[in-house]
């Protein structure tokens, strides 16, 4: 039976909307995988209060046919992948929400070992690259999931000094301060990386 990755994802400007397609195909060239990409749902002020800015009213008509994420969603996968731009060092709201309505699978250790890693996005080189992932990681805990790193060794990039994302604990990009800068080949390249890694752990997993 195929190897199920889901990537539920949150993304206002679509850098971390970029960086999951990647995620996606990486998975998806790892073996015999079932990959479902899902945004969760944005909040209804958000969408008012942006609703005159054009970058972000652009980035959201590109992601009009990606079905918005369930619980079922995340019964469904074997190995789970979040997509978490920065918001003040840490998850969204809206990602947050998302994972406290998951609270009836938490109880049931729904998710307990699954596979699972993150993606994530920040304005600028030192905005919490490393505090999104690691503060992403208490609840992926809570929920019992096995976290999945980003290994120096299948990912010779983050040895740099350069200001592109990537880190041991996650794929990253960075938008850039004013929202222009797009991820480059190599932080695609450690998130499709990472995509395939998460694949081959669950496929692992579940033949434990
Ligand atoms: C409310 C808010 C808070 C933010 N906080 C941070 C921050 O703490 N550090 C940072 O580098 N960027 C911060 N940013 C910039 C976002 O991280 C950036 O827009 C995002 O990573 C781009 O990803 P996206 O295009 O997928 O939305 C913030 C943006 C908003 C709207």
């Amino acid at each position: 039976m195929s190897t199920k990755i889901l990537i539920p994802y949150y993304s206002a400007y679509g850098h971390i909307y970029q960086m999951v397609q990647a995620v996606a195909e990486g998975a998806k060239g790892a073996g015999d995988v079932e990959v479902k990409v899902v945004k969760v749902p944005e909040f209804d002020a958000v969408k008012q209060a942006m609703s005159q800015q054009p970058p972000y009213v652009e980035a959201q008509e590109a992601q009009d046919d990606i079905p918005e994420a369930t619980l079922d969603d995340l019964r469904w996968a074997d190995g789970i992948v979040w997509g978490v731009p920065t918001r003040y060092g840490s998850m969204p709201a809206q990602m947050k929400q998302y994972l406290d309505s998951a609270g009836s699978l938490w109880m049931n250790g729904e998710l307990e070992g699954k596979a699972t890693a993150v993606v994530t996005s920040t304005g600028s080189v030192h905005g919490g690259q490393e505090s999104t992932a690691i503060t992403t990681f208490v609840p992926l805990m809570h929920f019992g999931m096995i976290y999945v790193g980003l290994p120096y060794g299948e990912n010779p990039e983050q040895l740099t000094t350069e200001g592109i994302g990537g880190s041991p604990y996650s794929a990253s990009t960075i938008a850039g301060t004013d929202g222009s800068r797009s991820p480059v080949e190599a932080e695609l390249t450690m998130a499709s990386r990472l995509g395939a890694r998460v694949a081959k752990v669950a496929g692992a997993l579940k033949t434990i």
